[in-house]
């Protein structure tokens, strides 16, 4: 049985070009952001998320993170404005994070990593479904939201309470009545540049949308992510941490910034 791609030295991501050769493609992610580096586009707009709470379905242990899944047969909960056209429906939100405080985000900024990023992944309704629009090189957009230690974040919390219930991998649980919207800071300046997905497949559809500015989690809620695991009930427990992608060749593009 293929041993499938995971996180670890026999199947982590300098091995995934094996199977996905579009690892070394030119439009990888996550990236390293220079803000220095970043240029000012005032013709990028302002971010415009609206979110319907009541979408909100359900929360996954999927072996590789876990996700909050969205109902996304209407236009009740999409993303506009910012550096793309046309409207983006919420798909899913889920994290990456380390095995101490130190590292876990994908992102970084001048090589400084965080120890969990956020990732709320939205589609391109002008395709039929996620899964079209997962191919095309405008098919997603994908926004970033860095966490860094500090007070305890009420909002996350309410996430976090869930995670019991899905500890092992293929675990799901009902997740209802969540808007996602209080999990972004007070700012949405951002940085954006074009990328891919950062787990196998890699797919290069993603604009990314990365947020400036930080929310904060206490290390004990840090602690609470690192009490998942990858691993599936009655397999030997590996505990989920460090399921972040380090960052990827830039390769001549450019980021924007969204503000000065
Ligand atoms: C059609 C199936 C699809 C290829 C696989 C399911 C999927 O949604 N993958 C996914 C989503 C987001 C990210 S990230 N970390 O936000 O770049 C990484 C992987
Ligand atoms: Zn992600």
């Amino acid at each position: 049985m293929s041993h499938g791609w995971g996180y670890g030295a026999a199947n982590g991501p300098d091995k995934w070009g094996e199977e996905f050769p579009v690892a070394n493609g030119p439009r990888q992610s996550p990236i390293n952001i220079v803000p220095k580096e970043a240029q000012h586009d005032s013709s990028l707009k302002a971010l415009k998320v609206r979110y319907d709470p009541s979408n909100a379905k359900g929360i996954l242990n999927n072996g590789h993170s876990f996700q909050v899944d969205f109902v996304d047969d209407t236009d009740s909960s999409i993303l506009t404005g910012g550096p793309v056209s046309g409207k983006y429906r919420l798909k899913q939100f889920h994290f990456h994070w380390g095995v101490s405080d130190d590292c876990g985000s994908e992102h970084t900024v001048n090589g400084v990593r965080f120890p969990c990023e956020l990732h709320l992944v939205h589609w391109n309704t002008k395709y039929p479904s996620f899964g079209e629009a997962v191919s095309q090189p405008d098919g997603l957009a994908v926004i970033g939201v860095f966490l860094k230690i500090g007070a305890a974040n009420p909002r996350l919390q309410k996430v976090l309470d869930n995670l019991d219930a899905i500890k092992t991998k293929g675990k799901q649980t009902t997740f209802s009545n969540f808007d996602p919207k209080t999990l972004l800071p007070g700012s949405l300046d951002y940085w954006t540049y074009e990328g891919s997905l950062t787990t196998p497949p890699l797919l290069e559809s993603v604009t990314w949308i990365v947020l400036k500015e930080p929310i904060s989690v206490s290390s004990s809620q840090m602690s609470k992510f690192r009490s998942l695991l990858f691993s599936a009930e009655g397999e030997v427990p590996c505990n989920m941490v460090n399921n972040y992608r380090p960052p990827q060749l830039l390769k001549g593009r450019q980021v924007r910034a969204s503000f000065k």
